[in-house]
């Protein structure tokens, strides 16, 4: 569940009042997502997406991913369209939030993505990162390597209450980023968190990418290791290699990696699945039990953080296979 702030209809008249978007017929609260407070907005002009956004939003970067939204957006990209205000501006507030509203996106996500489903993120991926490369804005990844260590600063004193072993293990696991974290790859705009609830399909096309929230400025390959991690594993936690290669080769058929990227993949991918698995982790000591978020499970990605430390190379991924 993610409505963390409630609104009244009278709230929302009023901020609709600094919208052209006509009468407000219905809004309803959706249960998805877990970052930000989301509700479905009809009006006589259609319907909308309104988020309120939450604690892990700095007010400071709505700019930043708006602004991104409306870049790509007209460039092409399948992606929410902010709606303008009346003043021209394209975030409010309402109920003590700041707040945006966002067009509609048609389409589901898929709970058990085909091969067929992972080579269209790949191309819609790349598609992202070639569209993103004139956006004027700049945002620092806030959830790299130096974001990871205050993190775990955080988790660390309780993480072996999670599973016995995991401080010495994590620990290691930064050794390794601080002899090797690369930072001269090709780098832009990323998404950082293109997950299957992040990605609306119609049938098996792909109708749009959403949920821009974490989108910073970070390596390309970084964002492949991400997207590796969320959609080329099993319910098991088992890498599926043919999804692995259907993936990168709708990617490369867009943008293909260099040599150095690809060399790459296995130490980014272990520092995503370090990423995911320590938000989780983070999550899962903080959030009281009977919250109405739902907790996700740190193990998976554990799991993939140890598939990826003992890879023997980039063909295990379904690189240069054919
Ligand atoms: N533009 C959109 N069009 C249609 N549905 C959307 C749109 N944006 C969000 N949603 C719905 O809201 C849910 C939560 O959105 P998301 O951006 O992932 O939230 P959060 O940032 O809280 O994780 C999505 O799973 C989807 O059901
Ligand atoms: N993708 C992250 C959680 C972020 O949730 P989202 O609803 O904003 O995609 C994870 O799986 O840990």
């Amino acid at each position: 569940m993610a409505v963390y702030t409630d609104i009244s209809e009278v709230e929302l008249a009023q901020f609709l009042a600094g919208y052209d978007l006509g009468e407000m017929m219905s809004y309803k609260g959706i249960a998805e997502g877990s970052e930000n407070s989301n509700f479905y907005l009809h009006t006589s002009a259609g319907t909308y997406i309104l988020t309120l956004y939450e604690r892990r939003v700095d007010a400071g970067d709505l700019p930043f991913f708006l602004g991104l939204m409306q870049h790509l957006a007209n460039k092409g990209i399948s992606c929410p369209l902010p709606v303008e205000r009346r003043d021209g501006s394209l975030i409010g507030e309402i109920a003590g939030r700041p707040a945006a509203i966002i067009t509609f996106l048609e389409g589901v996500w898929v709970r058990r993505p085909t091969a067929a489903h992972c080579r269209a993120v790949g191309e819609a991926l790349a598609g992202l990162h070639l569209a993103g490369s004139d956006f004027a804005l700049k945002r620092d990844n806030a959830l790299s390597v130096d974001g990871w260590r205050r993190l775990w600063a955080q988790a660390r004193p309780r993480a072996d209450e999670f599973e016995p072993g995991l401080v010495a293990e994590i620990d290691g696991e930064f050794d390794a980023f601080a002899a090797g974290w690369p930072d001269d790859l090709p780098a832009g705009v990323i998404h950082a968190d293109l997950f299957p609830d992040n990605v609306f399909f119609l049938g098996d096309r792909l109708s749009g990418l959403i949920d821009f929230y974490f989108a910073c400025n970070d390596l390309f390959a970084y964002d492949v290791a991400t997207c590796l991690n969320a959609w080329c594993f099993e319910k098991d936690n088992a890498f599926n290699l043919t999804k692995g290669q259907a993936f990168l080769s709708g990617y490369e058929s867009v943008r293909p990696l260099q040599e150095a990227e690809r060399q790459a993949l296995p130490l980014l991918a272990r520092g995503s699945a370090l990423r995911f698995t320590l938000t989780r982790l983070y999550d899962w000591l903080t959030i009281p039990d009977g919250a109405l978020v739902q907790k996700r499970d740190p193990n998976e990605f554990i799991r993939r953080l140890r598939f990826h430390r003992h890879i023997g190379g980039v063909s295990e991924y379904g690189l240069g296979r054919s």
